[in-house]
């Protein structure tokens, strides 16, 4: 008893030191934000309601463009000030090319780092390899593939409408689809998700995007406790294996027991590596990739102007993609379906928009598609509504700079913005009230850190086109045939789940044919 009220007295100490020093942080930067109890108090919330988004939303309206907040006693300023973004994201991007760590990530590891997590000279490197995946011609060779995956999900609708009238869950075909296109057009395989909705790499990345508890509890750990970061990643390492081995071991094992996804995707990477180098001919992500491998490159870049890449920095990106590009992706085009469902009248603007572009036998062209202004404008006002991963958009200041506004930034110090209120606020988006769905809003040039769905500068989305171009030629296929109505047996509100992303638990809809 006395042990562990000593040991529970030393850590609130050092806790209650900590937070002191946190708080002379944002002190001396003269901002405010709410006090640590707060934060304490709000660590149940969190918990419960899963939407830390919501929180930082919250206090942005209480304490203004510019405030600061603990993560345990992690000082984190949160930004929505647009010129102050613009300077950080882009103008001196040299002193935050960094995305702060996440919890059980771990950057030290001889396994190599993916795109996301790298760092610096590391990020340059990879981003450079990999950027090129995207060009408009690329683009231009992936239409025909993206449309016919698309023509799948077509034939799906119809089943689905036809089995269930008064409304089915898209948000499920959507993930099939997407994980296909990622599959087809990033790694050259083909594959059929949409029918095979139990493929083991599909199941697994879904995995990557439910809570988990063990995970949950160490990296609530890990954010409060940091400097025990080596220490959580072992116990995290430690019970993955355990539960590895029991579910080898016991019966019912592998009913009852779950593994890691993430790590089970990582070991299983190896299948996409030998598909590729069976079709080195393809020019896909995977084999650029694979091209700028050590093997083929001897990772000097002076005289050639080539960057090299690891096998373990490959198989790492492999893993990136399949995640970044499936949820992501599918939650987005949940949106768009959700709006048009809403909103009728939109709704049949798009259509007309859609058919004045492409009467009967056109040939769909990339050009075409980006002729298409007003189908442009909707998904990014559905994007400014309903973003799909606020939180990953942060910074971490790598060399002490003094930023007009709010003085001396040391290195380390982590930055984060508010996506709702910028993508919310009417003096960036007016005049047409920001609650109102008016995709006509981006006919007038804006501020280039009003909307950030993508994040900004030159660490922002690399996938951005790739995801614009299938939500795009998605909707395109959807119109054309059906109108989207919503369904009665769904609730009127979304019901949203937050982690890495937020998505909708589930969207069901009614189609109804437009042509018979
Ligand atoms: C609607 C769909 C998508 C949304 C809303 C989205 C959003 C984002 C955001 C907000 C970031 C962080 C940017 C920043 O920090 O400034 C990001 C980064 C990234 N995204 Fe996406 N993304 C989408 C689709 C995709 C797709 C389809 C891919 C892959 C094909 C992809 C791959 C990546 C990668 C690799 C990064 C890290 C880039 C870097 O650090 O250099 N994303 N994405």
């Amino acid at each position: 008893m006395f042990v562990t009220v000593l040991l529970v007295s030393i850590i609130v100490i050092i806790y209650l030191i900590y937070v002191k020093q946190c708080y002379s942080f944002f002190k001396r930067l003269g901002i405010d934000g709410p006090s640590p109890t707060y934060f304490l108090g709000n660590v149940a919330d969190f918990a419960l309601t899963k939407r830390i988004s919501v929180s930082i939303h919250n206090w942005s309206k209480q304490f203004g463009r510019i405030y600061g907040y603990f993560e345990g006693h992690t000082p984190v300023i949160v930004i929505s000030e647009p010129d102050l973004l613009e300077r950080i994201f882009i103008k001196t991007f040299s002193n935050f090319h960094s995305r702060r760590q996440f919890p059980l990530e771990d950057r030290s590891t001889t396994k190599g780092v993916h795109l996301f997590s790298a760092t610096g000279n590391e990020w340059r490197r990879q981003r450079n390899i990999i950027n090129p995946t995207f060009s408009p011609l690329k683009m231009k060779r992936m239409i025909p593939i993206i449309n016919d995956c698309i023509s799948n999900l077509m034939v799906k609708l119809e089943t689905c409408m036809q089995t269930e009238p008064l409304g089915f869950d898209i948000t499920k075909l959507y993930k099939c689809l997407t994980m296909d296109l990622i599959w087809r057009c990033c790694f050259g395989i083909k594959t059929d998700m949409q029918n095979n909705p139990n493929n083991p790499y599909l199941l697994r990345s879904q995995e990557v995007f439910a809570r988990e508890n063990s995970t949950y509890v160490t990296t609530l750990l890990g954010i409060f406790i940091p400097e025990l970061q080596p220490c959580w990643l072992v116990i995290h390492h430690w019970i993955n294996k355990l539960k590895s081995t029991l579910r080898q071991l016991l019966p019912m094992g592998e009913k009852y027991i779950d593994e890691d996804p993430s790590e089970w995707l990582k070991e299983n990477v190896s299948h996409f590596i030998k598909t590729a180098s069976e079709n080195s001919d393809e020019c896909n992500l995977l084999q650029l990739m694979l091209d700028a491998t050590e093997k083929k490159i001897n990772s000097i870049d002076e005289n050639t102007g080539k960057h090299s890449l690891t096998l373990n920095e490959v198989k790492q990106n492999i893993y990136l993609f399949m995640i970044a590009g499936y949820e992501t992706a599918s939650t987005a085009l949940s949106y768009v379906t959700h709006v048009l469902a809403t909103h009728p009248e939109e709704q049949k603007k798009l259509q007309e928009h859609i058919d004045s572009y492409l009467p009967e036998d056109t040939v769909f062209t990339y050009d075409i598609l980006n002729k298409m202004e007003y189908l442009d404008w909707f998904i990014r006002e559905t994007l400014r509504m309903y973003p799909v991963s606020p939180i990953i958009i942060n910074r971490q200041c790598s060399e002490e700079i003094h930023l007009p506004g709010l003085g001396s930034i040391p290195s380390g110090t982590k930055l984060t913005l508010d996506m709702y209120s910028l993508h919310y606020d009417n003096d960036l988006w007016g005049p047409v009230d920001t609650k109102t769905f008016y995709p006509e809003r981006f006919a007038v040039k804006r501020h280039p850190l009003a909307w950030v769905a993508f994040g900004a500068g030159p660490r922002n989305c690399v996938g951005m086109k790739f995801a614009l171009a299938e939500i795009k030629l998605a909707l395109v296929q959807l119109l054309r045939n059906y109108t989207v109505h919503p369904s009665s047996l769904a609730n009127k509100d979304l019901e949203l789940v937050e982690l890495v992303t937020i998505a909708p638990k589930q969207l069901t809809i009614r189609l109804e044919r437009r042509h018979q």
